[in-house]
């Protein structure tokens, strides 16, 4: 199967969680991060406003701002449209629909941190697999603002994920940044964060 029809697939996985599986899956993806020292060691936290019957970050957030970590959202960067800011999010933040009609921050620059400064980025997904290899919603923006970590050895890259979107191997693309961990409701994998041999080189048609 190719990225578009995975991704269209896992995208209908998703939404079709009740909200009691939502809830669990929520609450179960605090523990099983708790138990992470990369996450109990970060100050500063990447994290989103669930869409589309992503995992919600919620209660990883008031986890966070109750530990006195800081957490940041990402805003899309209207001039250079590739790339996210990340911006500081607390409870009095103003949020408006971008134009995905996702909840973001109105832009203030003055409360945006450089992406390498972040300590750990938690990163929605549609799919996802053992090795690290992640499909996003297609429009690149993780992988691009996330290129340097391929030669950092900080921001650790986190997929949350629901056991639903799982699968033996996700198509790799030459611009793909490989996730460290992926955390579901039941479960921590720790990523291989390498590609088969058998996957080098075959992956620029993507
Ligand atoms: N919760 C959340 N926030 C996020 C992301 C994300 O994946 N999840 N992003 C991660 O990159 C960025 C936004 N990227 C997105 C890319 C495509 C679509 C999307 O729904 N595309 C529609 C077409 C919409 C249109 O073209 O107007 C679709 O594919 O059906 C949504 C978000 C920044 N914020
Ligand atoms: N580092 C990069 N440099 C250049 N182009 C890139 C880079 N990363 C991604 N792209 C472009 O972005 C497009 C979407 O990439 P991809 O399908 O991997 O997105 P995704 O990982 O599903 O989405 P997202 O990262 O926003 O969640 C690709 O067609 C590719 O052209």
């Amino acid at each position: 199967m190719d990225r578009k029809a995975l991704r269209s697939a896992l995208r209908d996985r998703r939404r079709a969680l009740s909200e009691l599986q939502q809830e669990q899956a929520a609450a179960g993806v605090l523990q099983q991060l708790k138990q992470l020292p990369e996450f109990s060691r970060s100050r500063k936290l990447a994290v989103y406003l669930a869409n589309d019957g992503e995992i919600s970050p919620e209660c990883i957030v008031r986890h966070a701002w109750a530990e006195g970590k800081s957490c940041y959202l990402p805003v899309l960067n209207n001039n250079d449209k590739t790339k996210m800011h990340f911006q500081r999010y607390t409870p009095e933040t103003v949020l408006l629909p971008n134009r995905f009609n996702i909840p973001e921050p109105v832009l203030d620059l003055s409360l945006c941190i450089p992406a390498t400064e972040l300590d750990l980025v938690l990163m929605p997904l549609t799919g996802f697999d053992e090795s690290g290899g992640r499909l996003g919603m297609g429009g690149g923006f993780y992988d691009r603002t996330f290129a340097f970590v391929k030669t950092a050895d900080k921001p650790v890259l986190v997929g949350l994920a629901h056991e639903c979107q799982k699968v033996e191997s996700i198509p790799v693309a030459e611009w793909d940044v490989l996730m460290s961990w992926v955390v579901t409701g039941d479960k921590a994998y720790k990523t291989s964060k390498k590609l088969p041999d058998d996957k080098r080189g075959a992956t620029r048609r993507f």
